[in-house]
């Protein structure tokens, strides 16, 4: 099996990793990271080697992905371009960062996958975008590609132009459903709810809810009029959330995660 090797290993390494040891061993992968002891510790707890360095991983793996923060990027496209070959596929997951950033960066003769994922990557349900030439890979190639990106969750090929949509679509959205869960449970707790039991049934509310949306193809709009009674009480809190400018919030939020994307580099 030729190797999958991760340069960086933080949160969505490890997610990406747990997934994929589920349809690879541990000898089927790489990693390298900042520090050693974070590295041994990885090792231990995974089995997984580590390289020892970012231009030993990048030489080992057939399958490279950049998983540094995209300020730290730069730094590792010095450490690893000239070890990058085109037999290699080099798969990025950082925001912000187009093909072209990533093949520039490499020194030109790469060829690169663009993805973005999100942190349900560790329970086996991410979701993400990923988008790449696909006349430059062989059917061997996208086939892995489709079973890594299969292997924590669902992925759609998206457009390059789109990607930086995907990042509200997908990559920074848990955020704001965990905001609301949040929120949701302080508004229960505030009226005699026990906290977490709070947090319990507003997580599967949403979870229900997402299956609902997925599961029945109905639109989420005609889903929040089958709650609402008439006269009831959901209505009043719906009222309440347009009074708060929930939707217009929501709408902003992913304007402004969209907008930093041209500011990461
Ligand atoms: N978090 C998310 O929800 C998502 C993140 N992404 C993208 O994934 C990438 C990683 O994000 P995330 O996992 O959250 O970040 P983390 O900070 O959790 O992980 C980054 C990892 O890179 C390591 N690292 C730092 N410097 C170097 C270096 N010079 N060489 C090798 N490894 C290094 C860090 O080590 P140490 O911790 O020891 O410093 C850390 O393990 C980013 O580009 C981000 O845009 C994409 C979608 C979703
Ligand atoms: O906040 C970030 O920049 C990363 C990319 C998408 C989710 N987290």
């Amino acid at each position: 099996m030729e190797k999958i090797g991760f340069i960086g290993m933080g949160n969505m390494a490890t997610a990406i990793m747990k997934g994929l040891l589920k349809e690879f061993s541990p000898e089927d992968m790489i990693f390298s990271s900042a520090h050693e002891e974070k590295m041994e510790q990885v090792t231990r707890e995974t089995g997984v080697p580590h390289a020892g360095s970012n231009a030993e991983c990048a030489r080992q793996a057939k399958y490279l992905v950049l998983a540094v923060k995209p300020q730290v990027l730069p730094r590792v496209f010095g450490e690893i371009k000239d070890v990058v070959t085109k037999d290699q596929v080099i798969i990025s997951i950082a925001a912000g960062y187009t093909i072209s950033d990533l093949t520039e960066g490499l020194g030109g003769q790469v060829r690169v996958v663009r993805s973005m994922p999100n942190t349900p990557a560790m329970v086996g349900e991410g979701m993400t975008g990923v988008c790449y030439d696909e006349v430059l890979f062989t059917q061997e190639e996208k086939a892995l590609l489709h079973t890594l990106f299969t292997s924590f969750g669902k992925m759609e090929l998206v457009e390059e132009r789109l990607m930086d949509v995907v990042g509200s679509a997908s990559g920074c959205s848990p955020a704001y459903v965990y905001m609301f869960i949040e929120a949701l449970a302080d508004g229960c707790v505030k009226n005699g709810l026990p906290r977490q039991m709070a947090y319990r049934m507003a997580a599967q509310a949403v979870l229900g809810s997402a299956k609902m949306v997925l599961e029945t193809g109905k639109h989420p709009g005609e889903l929040k009029d089958m709650v609402c009674s008439p006269g009831g009480t959901t209505i009043e809190g719906v009222a309440a959330l347009e009074e708060g400018g929930f939707r217009s919030s929501i709408i902003k939020a992913c304007d402004a995660n969209y907008e930093k994307n041209k500011r990461l580099k």
